[in-house]
């Protein structure tokens, strides 16, 4: 079963497996120097790990910093089956953590409190909140995890933990796109204490991101619902419900949904601080 339905919404969970003797699965799988694709087909059960202190858990890790400090961030998709989950899932004291499930429930506490999540939950975790997880349900759970090293400001506090879902926050316009293109924005842009924006971006069917946006912002974006072609640098490259793109600072990128139905992808993107300084300056003030 990869194909999740709630009330209001459909989502696309890897299906893991094994790839047989006869078939052949390379498909779309691209690694260049600005991106990387990896589709679907290729998230089978040989490319996944289990992680130190999770039990029942098996982790697609589909995204992490390559080069030293250059990247920001790592995504996951993880597998929990019933009673498995984590008493010590994050081992650095300095990550934060976003949770997005795609799949069956999970049991999130933090500080005491217990939340549910089911398809389209959301959860903030900032770093050292001594968070837990646990799949108390029949089924298994997966759900997207995704890491950042928490960049603190003097003078700001660390943000607090908190849940959202999909289908409690009404995806904001962009200007001049009659609605056509949107943003599910969990957090509010003006909050400075805030160094990563996951978001849910909502194109309708034919609808365009119309120019090369090449910015210093990375991307991790993990389709969720609805085909697209997707420019990558110089390239075009088809997707769908289940792939994954990885995009590294200043890789232009542009977008044409191709429908019948909405196309919708989890959007990490690192925000509201300075650029790192190389040189004399920069290694002052560190
Ligand atoms: N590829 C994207 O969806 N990019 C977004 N417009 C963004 O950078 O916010």
């Amino acid at each position: 079963m990869d194909m999740i339905k709630t009330a209001e919404r459909t989502y696309y969970a890897p299906q893991g497996g094994h790839p047989g003797q006869n078939e052949l699965l390379t498909g779309r799988a691209v690694f260049t120097e600005a991106y990387a694709v990896i589709p679907k087909g290729v998230m089978q059960d040989i490319v996944t790990s289990p992680l130190p202190f999770w039990d029942k858990t098996r982790a697609w890790i589909i995204a992490r910093p390559l080069s030293g400090f250059a990247e920001t961030f790592s995504q996951y998709v993880v597998e929990v089956l019933p009673d498995g989950g984590s008493e010590r899932p994050e081992l650095d004291a300095g990550a934060e953590g976003v949770l997005f499930v795609v799949e069956g429930e999970l049991t999130v506490s933090v500080a005491g409190k217990q939340n549910v999540l089911a398809p389209g939950g959301f959860a903030f975790l900032p770093p050292a909140s001594g968070w837990t997880v646990r799949n108390e349900s029949a089924a298994a759970v997966r759900f997207h995890w995704i890491r950042k090293a928490y960049e603190a400001v003097d003078g700001l506090d660390v943000p607090e933990a908190f849940f959202s879902s999909d289908q409690d926050v009404a995806p904001s316009p962009m200007p001049g796109t009659e609605g056509r293109w949107a943003t599910t924005r969990f957090v509010d842009p003006a909050d400075m204490r805030h160094d990563m924006h996951v978001t849910i971006v909502t194109l309708k069917p034919g609808a365009v991101i119309p120019f090369a946006e090449t910015h210093v912002m990375e991307h991790g974006l993990y389709v969720l619902e609805g085909k697209a072609v997707y420019r990558l640098n110089q390239d075009w490259v088809e997707v769908e419900a289940g792939d994954f793109m990885w995009l590294r600072a200043f890789c232009p990128q542009a977008c044409y949904a191709g429908g019948p139905g909405n196309f919708r992808y989890l959007l990490y993107k690192d925000v509201n601080r300075h650029a790192r300084l190389g040189g004399y300056l920069g290694s002052r003030a560190r």
